[in-house]
């Protein structure tokens, strides 16, 4: 069994268990596994206590949270031998569903006992790593009113969509892919997925591989009330590409110019406003264990 360090963000997800610490006990103590836990003070914690795990010679450093979790560890991890496992505990959990761990908390915690290693693409915007998706337009306005709701969890992330979704307005962009000029478009979103999905099972990108050196990206350059329907189906269903409600392209590397400041999020997070945006892929640069 692999040394394993436990990174578990207190204050993730919509239940907040409390018992987590005692379940991996009672599924690692028993197996006389080498492993510890630790929990967050405070946002940005993860990313020290991943990266002390990994100069600790912690083999597997699991991040036990959402996808906020998954990000600051994996960024902690970046240039390491570690790799990142997920014990799903989020609102959304998108890699970890991409990943197809198991979401229920027993389940993940024996797969983590035998894991499987492989290694899986990172993105970065602006120089953040992101491991599921980025994005400008109204998926990062939608995350810094999220983030301001004083509430988490679905319920609270639909009410914010519908509200803000009367209020934003598509911004013109040009948009830059594989070093040429592409086009000069509107933006509603534009979003960049290294993972299939937002996470609860929203695919913004369905057919997105996590290991084939490229970003899936989505563009929606209007949202009219016809489009927002299919925009939503689409991404209940898996078939937004098929849809046509959106446009879909492939690169490693992108560059987006905006004349007005746009807000972009990172794996959920809003990160700001910005009026360029530098979007990279870096190839299997971060070891997995699922
Ligand atoms: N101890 C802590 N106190 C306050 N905030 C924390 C703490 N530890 C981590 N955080 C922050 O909590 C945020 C939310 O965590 P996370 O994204 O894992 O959960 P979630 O939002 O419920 O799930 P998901 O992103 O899958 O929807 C993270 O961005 C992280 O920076």
């Amino acid at each position: 069994m692999p040394k394993t360090c436990f990174i578990l963000n207190p204050t993730a997800g919509p239940n907040r268990r409390r018992d987590t610490p005692a379940l991996i006990a009672q599924h690692f103590g028993a197996l006389e596994a080498d492993y510890v836990v630790s929990l967050t003070e405070r946002a940005g914690h993860a990313v020290e206590l991943a990266a002390a795990a990994a100069a600790q010679g912690y083999e597997v450093v699991v991040a036990v949270g959402g996808d906020g979790t998954v990000n600051e560890v994996g960024r902690g991890l970046l240039g390491t031998n570690a790799a990142l496992g997920i014990v799903p505990q989020g609102s959304g959990n998108g890699l970890a569903r991409h990943l197809k761990v198991p979401l229920d908390l027993a389940a993940a915690l024996r797969r983590l006992a035998k894991p499987d290693f492989s290694r899986m693409d990172v993105g970065r915007i602006n120089g953040h790593p992101f491991f599921c998706t980025a994005g400008l337009g109204f998926d990062a306005h939608v995350s810094q009113h999220f983030a301001q709701a004083g509430t988490r969890g679905l319920s609270t992330y639909v009410k914010v969509t519908l509200r803000e979704y009367r209020r934003f307005r598509a911004v013109p962009v040009r948009i830059e892919m594989n070093g040429q000029e592409l086009l000069e478009t509107s933006c509603y979103v534009l979003a960049f997925a290294n993972a299939s999905q937002y996470g609860n099972n929203a695919y913004i990108a369905p057919l997105a591989d996590l290991r084939d050196g490229l970003l899936d990206v989505c563009l929606i350059d209007d949202l009219p009330v016809w489009r927002a329907l299919k925009v939503s189906i689409g991404l209940a269903m898996g078939n937004l590409p098929q849809s046509k409600a959106a446009e879909y392209f492939h690169t490693a590397q992108a560059r987006v110019v905006a004349p007005e400041p746009l807000g972009f999020h990172v794996d959920g997070d809003y990160m700001g406003h910005a009026t360029e945006f530098d979007v990279e892929l870096l190839p299997l640069a971060l070891a997995v264990a699922v």
